[in-house]
């Protein structure tokens, strides 16, 4: 059987396509190691569900855009399906399908009862006032509506969609049931039902899996951080605040490096005065692409896919990747780090934390009542260091990466679950 996913010639070959392409690949070697049948490996390399939208946007001159939206839903066999929605230029349905299938294993290895979905609009919302991107939000939500709902596909945040977008999509979603449903999407904020500690979730997340694998004192370990967004300006802080010493984060605007270790603080209150890390007075300016190529401990891309490729891998010096970003590694890169002997700690583990409290918010907002940060704090910790701890055992145990042993246990769930249902014949 074939891959039920449009076909593209060289030349059309986007970011996008070459997002799922790795997924596919890392599919195709856990499926290998499982022994999975081609039947189930190709269910498993389709998505369930897979729709693409217009959105007709009303500028403040009056004229009218027609962007694309799309919300895929890969896999639904062990709950709801589940991921955030992003906004980004460069969006297409093949990067939306690799995010989605990336959440399908993730929710498995972490043991969170939800499938896999990613949506995305292709706009750069920089260029959007704040009150055409609320009624671009509204008109893709109307569109995916068929689709989403608090027992069927819960959005989130993914890169260029905050709060105040979950905001406006639970509003909308709302009005059209005729009465609130803050469970139809997580990440929102808590006067809506939002969860304490969902802001800075995935970034925790991401500090507990880097001293995990880090395995010793994180005092004046050195770390760079690609992406200064929610994910890594948080990061680069809980590190900080951990005794790392953090010497070069980037951003769009531009790439800042001090030796001595940036003060994060000082760092995160210039980029949001100032809409970038660009310009920061307390530390030197770097090009882009020297980030991933410092003398550091620790390397962590927490912005888009694709960054580490063939071409800068072999002269990346740090020894721990942890991914924050999802699919920044590719899987040529994959290869030279392993043979390099740099630790990879995969996306769909390191960035899990996320998804994590967005399951915790949805659990509070389906029993009506709200947890302490004490309680989200404890049950992040342990589901993040329970699913760290299989994956290096399994790991150890048949010689594979880490990533190989995430997709193994993730992918083996899934399959599990379609055996267990008797989705296929
Ligand atoms: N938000 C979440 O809960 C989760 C996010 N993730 C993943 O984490 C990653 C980041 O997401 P998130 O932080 O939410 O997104 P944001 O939109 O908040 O931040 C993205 C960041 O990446 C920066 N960036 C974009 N392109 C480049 C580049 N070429 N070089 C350097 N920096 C760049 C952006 O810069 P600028 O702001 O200047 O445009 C911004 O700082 C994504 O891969 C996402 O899928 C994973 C799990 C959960
Ligand atoms: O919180 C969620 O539901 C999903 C977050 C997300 O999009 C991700 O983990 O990549």
């Amino acid at each position: 059987m074939s891959i039920m996913v449009p076909s593209t010639t060289p030349a059309l070959i986007t970011p996008g396509r070459q997002a799922l392409d790795s997924a596919l690949h890392q599919l195709d070697r856990a499926a290998a190691h499982l022994g999975l049948d081609d039947g189930l490996r190709t269910m498993l390399a389709t998505p369930r569900r897979s729709l693409t939208v217009s959105v007709p946007v009303r500028r403040e001159d009056g004229s009218l855009d027609v962007v694309q939206g799309f919300r895929v839903q890969h896999n639904i066999s062990r709950g709801p399906a589940k991921g955030g929605i992003r906004f980004h230029p460069a969006t297409d349905i093949h990067e939306v399908t690799a995010l989605a299938m990336w959440m399908t294993w993730k929710c498995a290895l972490v043991g969170i009862p939800y499938g896999g979905a990613k949506g995305g609009v292709a706009v750069d919302p920089s260029q959007f006032t704040t009150r055409e991107l609320e009624r671009l939000t509204r008109r893709y939500v109307n569109e995916i509506l068929p689709l989403i709902g608090p027992e069927k596909d819960i959005p989130a945040p993914d890169v260029g969609t905050d709060e105040q977008t979950m905001a406006w999509i639970m509003d909308t979603y709302s009005v059209n049931a005729g009465y609130s449903v803050p469970g139809v999407v997580t990440g929102k904020p808590m006067t809506l039902g939002g969860s304490l500690g969902r802001g800075g979730a995935t970034s925790r997340g991401v500090q507990i899996a880097t001293l995990a694998a880090l395995g010793r004192s994180p005092e004046g370990v050195t770390v760079a951080v690609q992406g200064f967004g929610k994910v890594g300006a948080l990061t680069a802080q809980y590190l900080s605040d951990a005794g790392c010493k953090v010497v070069a984060v980037s951003d769009i605007t531009g790439a800042v490096h001090d030796a001595r270790g940036l003060d994060i603080a000082a760092l995160r209150a210039h980029a949001a005065e100032s809409g970038g890390v660009h310009g920061f007075a307390q530390a030197d300016a770097m090009a882009h692409e020297d980030l991933f190529e410092l003398d550091v401990d620790v390397l962590v891309p927490a912005a888009l896919e694709g960054v580490i490729t063939e071409a800068n891998a072999p002269r990346i010096r740090a020894r721990l990747i942890v991914e924050g970003a999802n699919g920044p590694t590719t899987p040529e890169a994959d290869e030279i780090l392993a043979a390099n002997g740099t630790t990879v700690v995969p996306d769909i583990l390191a960035n899990a934390g996320g998804v994590i409290v967005s399951y915790l918010e949805w659990v509070q907002n389906l029993q009506a009542c709200s947890w302490s940060s004490g309680d989200i704090e404890l049950k992040l910790r342990e589901l993040m260091l329970s699913a760290f701890d299989e994956v290096k055992a399994l790991a150890a145990a048949r010689g594979l990466t880490l990533r190989q042993a995430a997709h193994v246990i993730g992918v083996g769930r899934v399959a599990e679950a379609h055996r267990m249902r008797g989705l296929y014949p």
